[in-house]
């Protein structure tokens, strides 16, 4: 069976975050626009990223077709062999946590979910051993991106800030659920606070980043061991508009910005 980690991680590491917005696509047939866009960008894209992330709420947001057009797109990800990250950021009680885990991860083997750990460990648990019955991923919220994530992630407890406290619960689940170097427990830190990226990377050596923030919201491309740099504006609507040539030229910038020379200093 297709496993998630071992997939990702002999990949370049780069995501395509692919967050449909119907307004920046011409004419009328909006949903076949970025049906066949969408497979367009990801056939082009495939050889240079380690997956592809769909944020659930661009599709929700386009009614029960949009839905059922997501679920297509990670079938025609499968074929064309690209690991899947369901970006749906879930978190409830257990049993609910459950019905979640088997909705992505179960029904999609191989494939990775964005978890919000603010319920607790029994509501990540489901997800954790989802992941590892379907040799998937889960990826922890641990610093988000956006500017207003200090308000409770930075907030002190214990003497450190709550994202740590929440890194060491990462790194300990990261430790229960091990595959081989890397784990099926990795983190979401925003590329937005490199110096997080830098901090955290320490103190999580098991588990893989996921770096949003990439281009759009002002994150740089950071270099490390067993960072995916996810970028879905940046990628997928280069210079504002889908262009599938444009698309690949980016990737191809990002891919070499991450294997150019360091400057002192840089990491
Ligand atoms: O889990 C995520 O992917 C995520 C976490 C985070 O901290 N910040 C963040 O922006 N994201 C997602 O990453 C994508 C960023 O989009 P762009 O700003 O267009 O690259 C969106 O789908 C967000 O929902």
């Amino acid at each position: 069976m297709w496993d998630f980690v071992e997939e990702v991680t002999r990949r370049p590491p780069l995501v395509l975050g692919v967050d449909p917005r119907p307004a920046w696509h011409p004419g009328k047939d909006k949903l076949g626009q970025i049906r066949r866009y969408s497979l367009e960008v990801m056939e082009a894209l495939a050889p240079r990223i380690a997956a592809v992330k769909f944020q659930a709420a661009f599709f929700e947001a386009l009614g029960p077709e949009g839905y059922a057009l997501m679920h297509e797109l990670a079938a025609a990800a499968r074929v064309m062999a690209l690991p899947v990250i369901w970006d749906v950021k879930r978190g409830d009680i257990g049993s609910t946590a459950q019905a979640y885990a088997q909705a992505y991860l179960e029904a999609y083997p191989g494939s990775a979910v964005t978890v919000n750990p603010y319920l607790g460990e029994d509501a990540v648990a489901p997800f954790l051993e989802a992941a590892a019955r379907s040799r998937g991923m889960v990826f922890v919220l641990v610093k988000t991106s956006n500017p207003g994530s200090g308000m409770f992630q930075d907030l002190e407890v214990a003497g450190r800030p709550l994202y740590r406290v929440v890194a060491e619960a990462v790194a300990a689940w990261s430790e229960r659920y091990a595959v081989g170097r890397w784990s099926r427990v990795g983190a979401v830190v925003g590329g937005t606070y490199p110096e997080r990226v830098r901090e955290l990377r320490e103190g999580m050596p098991r588990s893989l980043f996921l770096v949003p923030g990439l281009g759009a919201q002002g994150g740089a491309v950071l270099r490390g061991e067993g960072l995916l740099l996810s970028a879905s504006r940046a990628l997928y609507y280069p210079g504002g508009r889908p262009d599938v040539g444009v698309a690949l030229r980016q990737a191809r910038a990002y891919l070499e910005a991450l294997r150019a020379p360091m400057a002192e200093g840089s990491s």
